[in-house]
């Protein structure tokens, strides 16, 4: 029998430790190269199975209604799903958020969350998808939730999708949230937004990395100088950070990050931050901590 409650389960953050726009889609989506980092600082997640087929987000999330919130609507993709495959309907689940991460902030805390459902739900349910078919399951909702149900570190091509482990160095971040949120889609929509940066191999990456030892050397954030301009706390952020080694924004931003090589060094740093700014510590991290909580080996339960 599958357990009817999973608590306590983690929705890390992802950094990206570089992120080049190389062109658009017809349909409007830009093709992207980026590294995603796991850390070890994100949501929680408490999960408890009911029989009446209703999903239900138990807790507040100011901004965001339950009907909107996408922990709901990938529970409820993964219910059709299930009712297709079983021929019959799917459990209902209580799902309790503690928030942590911010929104807008480039750290993927929404699409985290809801990868993070998807992969309890499936094994509370005995839904029985595979990991390719959950991360193609919740790839419509958010470009960054199949990276999360992959659940280790990945050199990621096309709108985010096309994933393949990458080696990355063990280390200490500081992160700073500007107090902005800063919308996606804006980013993108930029006139003055460069589309094309020339590809990278995943191999140039992994050699910068051996040689250097320098996790934010390689590469650039595309989208760092349209953000920077529209929303003048990133700048700030980056200016500060800056002085203490690379800065760099991750995602569309907010956040802004540095790498340490031990957490001396980033606790010192963070001692510094100025008090206006929320900022904190986080390890980088090899795997998804849900993966190893359900015992994933490439395939989901
Ligand atoms: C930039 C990243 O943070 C990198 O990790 C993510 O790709 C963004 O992922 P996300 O926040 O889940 O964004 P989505 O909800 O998928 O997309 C929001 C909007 O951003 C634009 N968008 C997003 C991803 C992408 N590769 N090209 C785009 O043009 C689209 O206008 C889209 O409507
Ligand atoms: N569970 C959720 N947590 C956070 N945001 C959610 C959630 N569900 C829906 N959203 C919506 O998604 C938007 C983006 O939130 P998210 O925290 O993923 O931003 P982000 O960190 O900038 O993501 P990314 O790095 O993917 O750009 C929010 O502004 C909110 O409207």
């Amino acid at each position: 029998m599958p357990p009817r409650s999973l608590h306590d389960c983690p929705a890390p953050a992802k950094l990206n430790l570089f992120l080049h726009v190389n062109g658009r889609r017809d349909d409007g989506y830009h093709l992207l190269q980026t590294v995603f980092q796991l850390v070890d600082h994100g949501d929680t997640l408490h999960f408890d199975v009911r029989d009446d087929g209703q999903v239900r987000r138990t807790t507040d999330l100011p901004g965001v209604p339950a009907e909107h919130d996408l922990v709901v609507r990938a529970l409820r993709l993964l219910q059709a799903e299930f009712a297709r495959r079983h021929g019959r309907p799917a459990p209902g689940l209580d799902v309790a958020i503690d928030k942590r991460l911010p929104m807008g902030g480039g750290l993927g805390g929404g699409s985290s969350d809801a990868a993070t459902a998807l992969m309890a739900a499936n094994h509370l349910w005995q839904a029985g998808l595979n990991r390719d078919e959950l991360m193609a399951l919740g790839l419509p909702l958010g470009a960054d939730i199949p990276f999360f149900i992959f659940g280790q570190n990945a050199f990621a091509e096309g709108v985010g999708e096309r994933l393949q482990p990458v080696d990355t160095a063990d280390c200490w971040y500081v992160v700073i949230e500007p107090g902005v949120a800063v919308p996606t889609a804006a980013i993108f929509c930029a006139r003055d937004l460069t589309r094309d940066t020339k590809p990278v191999r995943i191999a140039d990456f992994s050699r910068h990395l051996m040689s250097q030892q320098d996790q934010l050397g390689f590469g650039k954030n595309d989208l760092q100088a349209v953000a920077t301009q529209l929303f003048p706390p990133v700048a700030e952020a980056v200016e500060w950070l800056g002085s203490y080694g690379h800065a760099r924004m991750t995602g569309s931003g907010s956040c802004v990050f540095s790498a340490f090589a031990d957490e001396a060094g980033a606790t010192a740093v963070l001692a510094v931050v100025p008090g206006k700014w929320v900022a904190w510590k986080a390890k980088s991290l090899v795997r998804h901590p849900m993966h190893g909580r359900l015992q994933v080996d490439g395939v989901i339960e």
